[in-house]
C-alpha cells in the first residue's frame, strides 16, 4: 500500500537546529492575461474561507459567471500595474524576504528567510518543502497581514496545516496571528507618512484605507475590524491627528452583500462634495504595494475624488522596502523567535548584515 506521507531524508542526528521564517502573502496572478486570471481566480474564490457561501450554491455561480466575466476586466486593470519583474505583489514580498534575511543574519545565523503566495506560486508547500530539505527543523510563518482576518490569515493557516497532513516528520511550528498594533510596525507607517509631508505638506484629511470584507464576519466574531480601527488610531496618535483629521474606510467590496462601512471611494466623493481640497490616501492594511492600491486606490479612487470636485489627490505608498519597515519585521521575527536557540547574531555582526542588505538596493 502506499502512503500518504512522502519519504523523509535521513535524520541527522547531532545537526544543530536550523530556524526557518516563511512570509506569506496573498498570492497574485502569473501574468495581466485572462487565462492567468482565470487559473488565479479560480483558486482564490474556490477557497471557503474567502467566500462563505456552500459550495453547492456557489460552485455554478463560479464557473458559469465570474470566471467567464471578471478574468478579462481584472486582467486590463493588472496590466496597468504591470512591472518588468511582474506583478508588484510578488516584487515587494520577493525584496521584503531578501532583506529580512540579511536583517536577520544570513549562512552561519541558523536562520532561513524565505516567501510564498497562499493562492499562485510560490506555493506555500513548495517552500515549507525547500525549507525541510535545507536541513529546517523550525519555521516560523509570518503572514504579510498586520490585521488578522478570517479571510486571510487563518486561509495561511488552514494550507499549512494541509501541508503538515502530508508530512511524517513535522518540523516545530509557530504562527504569528497579528501584529496591528506593533509599535515598529506602526513607526513605520508614521515615518512613511512624515516623509510625503516633508515634501509636500499636510493634507486637510488623510484616509486610511483597509480592504474590506463581508459586514456578516465581524457579528460572527471577526476581529479584523477592531484591530484596523486600532492601527488606524495609533497611527494617528504618533502623528498628533485629532479624529476630525484622519478617517478610516474599507475598499475592494466585492460581490451585492454588505461589507465593511464607510466605503472607500464613496467617502472620498462625500469629502470633495463637502469641501475638503486635498487628501492623502495610505493603505496600512497593505505591506506591499498592488493591484488595489496602486490602481483601485491611486488611478480609480483618485479619478473619483478629483471629478467630485476635490483638488488635490495624493497616494502614500505602501510600506514595501523601507528601511524602517525591514526594522520592524526584523524585530517581530526575533521576539517570535524567542527560546528557539537560533544563535541571533552579535549588533556588530547585525549591522554588517544590514549594511549587505541595504546593497541589495534599499532606498535611505
Ligand atoms: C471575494 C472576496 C474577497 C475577500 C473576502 C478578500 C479579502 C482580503 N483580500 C486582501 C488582500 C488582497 N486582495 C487582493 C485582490 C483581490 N481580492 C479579491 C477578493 C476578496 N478579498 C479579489 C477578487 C482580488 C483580485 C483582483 C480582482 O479581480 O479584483 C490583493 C491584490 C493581489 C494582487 O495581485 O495585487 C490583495 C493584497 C485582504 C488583506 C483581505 C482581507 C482582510
Ligand atoms: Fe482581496
Ligand atoms: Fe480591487
Amino acid at each position: 500500500m502506499r502512503s500518504k506521507f512522502a519519504p523523509e531524508p535521513a535524520f541527522r542526528h547531532g545537526q544543530p537546529a536550523r530556524t526557518g521564517v516563511l512570509l506569506c502573502n496573498l498570492g497574485t496572478p502569473e501574468a495581466p492575461t485572462a487565462p492567468a486570471l482565470r487559473r488565479y481566480l479560480g483558486q482564490f474564490l474556490s477557497d471557503h474561507r474567502v467566500v462563505e457561501i456552500p459550495a453547492l450554491l456557489w460552485k455554478p455561480i463560479l464557473h458559469g459567471i465570474i470566471l467567464r466575466v471578471r478574468p478579462a476586466k481584472s486582467a486590463a486593470k493588472y496590466a496597468t500595474v504591470w512591472t518588468p519583474d511582474g506583478s508588484p505583489l510578488k516584487v515587494w514580498t520577493d525584496k521584503q524576504a531578501k532583506l529580512l534575511q540579511g536583517w536577520l543574519g544570513e549562512a552561519g545565523h541558523q536562520v532561513r528567510v524565505r516567501y510564498a503566495m497562499r493562492y499562485g506560486n510560490p506555493s506555500i508547500a513548495s517552500q515549507l518543502d525547500a525549507l525541510k530539505a535545507e536541513g529546517v527543523t523550525r519555521i516560523l510563518i509570518l503572514s504579510a497581514y498586520p490585521q488578522y482576518s478570517g479571510t486571510t490569515t487563518a486561509s495561511v493557516f488552514d494550507d499549512v496545516a494541509d501541508w503538515g497532513k502530508r508530512q511524517r516528520h513535522l518540523p516545530e511550528l509557530r504562527f504569528v496571528n497579528h501584529y496591528h498594533d506593533d509599535p515598529g510596525y506602526i513607526e513605520a507607517l508614521a515615518r512613511r507618512v512624515e516623509a510625503h509631508w516633508r515634501e509636500h505638506g499636510q493634507p486637510d484629511q488623510l484616509v486610511m484605507s483597509f480592504h474590506g470584507v463581508p459586514a456578516r464576519t465581524l457579528q460572527l466574531g471577526d476581529p479584523y475590524h477592531c484591530e484596523c480601527y486600532k492601527t488606524g488610531r495609533l497611527l494617528a496618535e504618533r502623528l498628533g491627528l485629532r479624529p476630525d483629521r484622519y478617517k478610516i474606510t474599507f475598499q475592494s467590496r466585492f460581490g451585492k452583500a454588505k461589507w465593511l462601512e464607510p466605503y472607500t471611494e464613496p467617502s472620498l466623493i462625500a469629502l470633495a462634495q463637502a469641501g475638503t481640497r486635498r487628501v492623502d490616501v495610505i493603505c496600512p492594511g497593505f505591506t506591499s504595494d498592488c493591484l488595489e492600491t496602486l490602481e483601485e486606490i491611486s488611478q480609480e479612487a483618485r479619478e473619483a475624488f478629483l471629478h467630485a470636485g476635490g483638488q488635490d489627490f495624493h497616494y502614500i505608498a505602501c510600506l514595501n522596502d523601507s528601511p524602517a519597515w525591514i526594522d520592524a519585521l526584523s524585530q517581530l521575527t526575533q521576539r517570535h523567535l524567542g527560546g528557539w536557540p537560533t544563535q541571533i547574531a552579535s549588533a556588530e555582526q547585525q549591522q554588517a548584515d544590514r549594511d549587505r542588505a541595504l546593497a541589495l538596493g534599499a532606498p535611505n
